[in-house]
């Protein structure tokens, strides 16, 4: 299990996510992004290959979708908060959405 982001790294491994969209969620040490795309389908091709990173790292988002966006947060469920799964998920999504 990941433990949680130790406080002196926590500040320099969110900042690049925060820049990208990313925040921090309210009342939960959890990180959330909403992606926009042009349609369903690009939506749903994000969340299929976001699924197979997700499976193969055994971390796994809380998500929805409507239509062409995708509500994402991610937090670390044994750990009770952030830890590096997340922020390399998160990093991973960034970059499919940017496919
Ligand atoms: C046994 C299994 O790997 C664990 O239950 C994993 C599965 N996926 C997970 N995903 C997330 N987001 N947090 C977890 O703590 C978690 N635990």
């Amino acid at each position: 299990m990941a433990d949680l982001l130790p406080e002196s790294e926590r500040d320099a491994a969110l900042a690049p996510l925060l820049e990208s969209g990313w925040t921090v969620a309210d009342g939960r040490d959890a990180l959330t992004r909403s992606y926009q795309f042009r349609n369903f389908i690009d939506a749903f091709g994000f969340m299929t290959r976001a699924a197979i990173w997700a499976e193969k790292w055994k971390h796994h988002p809380e998500w929805s979708n409507v239509y062409n966006r995708v509500d994402v947060t991610l937090t670390t469920h044994d750990a009770g908060g952030l830890t590096e799964l997340d922020v390399k998920l998160a990093k991973k999504m960034n970059q499919l959405a940017d496919d």
